[in-house]
């Protein structure tokens, strides 16, 4: 297999608008995800950055261009690839445990596949103690938990984020980014994070691709070279020679494209 996992290529987007108008949120995009990386999209409001998530989910189709997984055009949802959002997506009537096995159920996995396989993803994100809770009884960083054990355990090739933090307090982001740098690790699982916050950008991406507004065009790809590899611990990721030119250039960045 190569080692690209998704392909962007040459993609753009317009939305039709009332009264015969049009609105361009993706304008010839490219570029490639390496399999096992973390891609964060990073950018201002408006750059199409959950434009082309969705459209990676298959939940949008590209006006032009090519979205390719393993060399395929992709042309709908698929169980190769899974979706978190910001919004808590559990179902509060079923315990956590129950909430994690829902997919592989509907994915026809046995009963004692199921519960095993929850289990390992629930122990993974850090909440073996609650499996048998029901997720409205859970704080909001405990239930995105839950969501990525969800979709963790239907083995996707590729996890796709949309802000998944966004809805967080501080503290609690910062421990998701670092479970998810765990989680990367342990599971090799390529992850596609949109986001606009430019630390949780630099501590998490092997690579980002920075996009600029109206329309989403790509400025550019950067590789926070400066880290030696995945760090466990923000605040070594902060500490590093680099960290801060690299935070400086990508804030003067937004502040150029988002027009602050
Ligand atoms: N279904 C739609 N119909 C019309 N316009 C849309 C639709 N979805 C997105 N857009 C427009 O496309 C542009 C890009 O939107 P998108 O949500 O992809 O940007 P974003 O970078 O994710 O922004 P944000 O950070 O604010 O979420 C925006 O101008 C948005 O209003």
């Amino acid at each position: 297999m190569s080692d690209t996992i998704l392909s962007i290529r040459n993609v753009s987007k317009s939305f039709d608008l009332p009264r015969g108008k049009s609105l361009t949120a993706v304008d010839d995009v490219s570029f490639d995800v390496p399999r096992g990386s973390i891609c964060v999209l990073l950018g201002p409001s408006g750059s199409g950055k959950s434009t082309i998530l969705r459209m990676i989910a298959g939940l949008e189709t590209q006006s032009a261009g090519q979205v390719l997984l393993n060399d395929v055009p992709i042309d709908g949802p698929g169980r190769d690839r899974g979706m978190v959002f910001q919004a808590y997506t559990s179902f509060d009537w079923m315990s956590v445990g129950r909430n994690v096995e829902f997919g592989m159920k509907i994915n026809g996995v046995s009963a004692d596949k199921r519960r095993g396989r929850a289990e390992h993803f629930i122990g993974l994100v850090g909440l073996s103690k609650f499996i048998d809770a029901y997720p409205s009884r859970l704080s909001g960083g405990m239930r995105q938990r839950v969501a990525i054990a969800r979709s963790l355990a239907n083995a996707p090739e590729v996890l796709l984020m949309d802000e998944p933090f966004g809805a967080l307090d501080a503290e609690t982001r910062w421990q998701m980014q670092e479970l998810m740098i765990e989680v990367a690790e342990a599971s090799g699982t390529t992850m596609v994070i949109v986001t606009h916050d430019i630390e949780e950008a630099i501590y998490l991406a092997d690579r980002i691709v920075f996009l600029s507004s109206h329309p989403g065009r790509l400025k550019e790809e950067i590789i926070p070279s400066f880290k030696p590899g995945r760090l466990k611990r923000k605040e070594d990721a902060i500490a590093l020679p680099g960290y801060a030119e690299l935070e400086h250039k990508i804030m003067r960045m937004m502040r150029e494209e988002g027009g602050h």
